[in-house]
């Protein structure tokens, strides 16, 4: 694309056989695209051998540009400013240098803290990154400081955001009206090692041959590693990408990890770490949802003490169309949670039969019915113990529900940032949209529950990081309930504004408002599975009583 043109050449192509524009300063021949152009030719031709940047960014927005770059730009405008070596980072407030670390003075006989070595260092907010669009990040990516995030997560942030903006934003609309994302994206998934660290636990290099995430050291990789990897990929504004990449996964591969049978694990895992084999868990049924203990899906063990044999059926299930593996929950004893284990089903064993099915939302992510008919399943598939699996099904609860609750406030900030970009170049009664009161009464009230969210999800996190798996089900089970319910409403309350905001746009699909129709069609998808908002409302309270009345709560 090294072509450059001056003003007075484009201008030469200014006919319909012959049709070039500018935009930011490129050159674009649009002869052969008029005619499939959505918005028509006559619009086209009309700016035709001029500059029609402020006309595109009307109609379109940045993820159009990326996708037809390649196929529609001839060269750029001699005048167009060469790109600086480096993009300018606006430096941390104040430049470090000039920071002092505040020194707690102590009145004589009184103890007072003082800083570590450390402490000015850790002071130190992160350089500002992205948009900076109030609110749009999370608040560490606009300068403040934050306990939880060194260098190493900035790092990150950076990989997966760039790789994001580059090949997936640009075809997340696409994708999800073809109900499905190409393989090959999965496979980048584990090739880049990010499959591997959103397992709920230390970096497992023991899985990966040694591989891991190219911005982080493995020995350093945390939870908030974890948050951001979710975070990142729930940009693209579509919960149905999300699930077909991590929804499977991030939920049916942690309970074989932590709970198979070490052979099962060496023998199966890496491959799909690797993103060659895919994975997902399978306990919903037709008659038991968010009611896990009253699954009928049975096991039953056979003559010779070899096998389970399972039949049963299982809906809505995430990625089931395109999986090899089930971590499936089963009926192996009694009524209730005690007769409930976990088996390791392959599609390879036989009698098991999966069809795609039609659903509101997350059009990308295969929701599945599956039936299991005489399926042969070997003893060794036995996740934890036999008539144990509730214990792994609820543990695995939090994990999931943390997932969610990632991906909701997230894409909460999507519809907020979204709404604030539009509301900045659409004018309506003589001005922006902005400029109105109603409409920055909608942009607070979204801000305001999402940043309440997402700071409770940080401190969660960090209990996370902190205790262990038992305990943190224990003790957090309740709050990460809370917080599903708070996340959720919130990613409710923010679709449907953003919806308001975007008007007509957000009502039809593709175009300027995609990402707010499609994220207003995933709500429910959200609200419902992991535990209904109404369950998840109810057990925040009553686990939080039990877990105090074990502290010592004094009422
Ligand atoms: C590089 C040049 C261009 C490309 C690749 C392009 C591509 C597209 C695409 C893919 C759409 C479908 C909507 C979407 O997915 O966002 C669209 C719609 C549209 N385009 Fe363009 N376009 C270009 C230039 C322009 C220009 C210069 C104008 C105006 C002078 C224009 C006016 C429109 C309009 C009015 C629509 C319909 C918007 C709506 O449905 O609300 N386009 N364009």
């Amino acid at each position: 694309m090294s072509k450059t043109f001056t003003k007075d050449e484009v201008a030469g192509h200014k006919k319909a056989d012959d049709l070039y524009i500018v935009v930011e300063g490129d050159v674009y021949d649009l002869t052969k695209f008029q005619d499939e152009h959505p918005g028509g030719k006559k619009i086209l031709q009309r700016v035709a051998g001029k500059d029609a940047t402020q006309q595109f960014w009307k109609y379109h927005n940045e993820a159009i540009l990326k996708k037809f770059k390649a196929k529609l730009q001839v060269g750029s405008l001699d005048t167009k400013p060469k790109p600086a070596a480096a993009p300018p980072t606006p430096p941390a407030t104040p430049p470090a240098a000039e920071k002092q670390t505040v020194k707690p003075a102590a009145t004589p006989g009184a103890v007072a803290p003082s800083p570590g070595p450390d402490a000015s260092e850790e002071a130190e907010a992160l350089d500002p990154y992205g948009d900076l669009v109030p609110y749009a990040d999370p608040s560490w990516y606009q300068s403040y400081h934050s306990p939880y995030f060194d260098q190493s997560h900035a790092d990150l942030r950076a990989e997966v955001r760039q790789w994001i903006e580059d090949d997936i934003m640009p075809n997340v609309t696409e994708w999800d009206e073809a109900k499905a994302v190409p393989d090959s994206v999965y496979k980048t998934m584990g090739e880049r090692g990010y499959l591997a660290g959103l397992l709920g636990m230390k970096y497992p290099t023991h899985l990966t041959g040694g591989k891991h995430v190219a911005a982080v050291p493995p020995e350093k990789w945390d939870f908030f590693h974890e948050l951001l990897i979710t975070d990142e990929l729930s940009r693209a504004g579509s919960g149905g990408l999300v699930w077909n990449l991590i929804g499977g996964f991030g939920i049916g591969c942690p309970p074989l990890v932590k709970h198979g049978k070490k052979s099962l694990v060496k023998k199966i895992v890496p491959e799909i770490l690797k993103g060659e084999k895919r994975i997902c868990l399978a306990i919903t049924e037709p008659d038991a949802g968010s009611d896990v203990a009253n699954l009928t899906c049975e096991a039953k063990l056979s003559e010779d003490g070899k096998h389970y044999i399972v039949n049963g059926e299982k809906k809505w299930i995430t990625n089931g169309v395109w999986c090899d593996y089930f971590t499936t929950a089963v009926r192996t004893g009694g009524e209730g949670m005690n007769g409930v284990s976990v088996l390791l089903i392959s599609r390879d064993m036989g009698g098991v039969s999966t069809r795609r099915m039609d659903c509101q939302g997350v059009w990308s992510s295969g929701t599945t019915y599956i039936t299991f008919e005489d399926v042969k399943v070997p003893v060794e598939n036995l996740i934890g113990k036999e008539n144990q699996g509730f214990k792994v099904i609820m543990t695995n609860f939090n994990h999931e529900r943390i997932g969610i609750i990632i991906q909701c406030v997230r894409f909460s900030r999507v519809c907020f940032e979204e709404s604030v970009k539009y509301a900045h170049k659409r004018r309506t009664f003589g001005k922006r949209l902005v400029d109105h009161a109603v409409i920055r009464l909608k942009l607070a009230h979204m801000a305001r529950q999402i940043e309440a969210s997402y700071n409770w999800l940080e401190n969660l996190v960090f209990q996370c990081e902190r205790m262990h798996e038992t305990e943190a089900m224990l003790k957090l089970g309740g709050a990460i309930a809370g917080l599903k319910a708070q996340a959720t409403t919130t990613f409710e309350f923010c679709a449907r504004e953003a919806s308001q905001i975007f008007g007509g746009l957000s009502y039809s699909r593709g175009g300027q408002g995609a990402k707010v129709e499609r994220l207003y069609r995933d709500v429910r998808a959200y609200a419902i599975p992991g535990g209904s908002e109404e369950i998840m409302l109810d057990l925040s309270i009553r686990q939080a009583l039990r877990v105090h009345k074990a502290l010592g709560m004094k009422l």
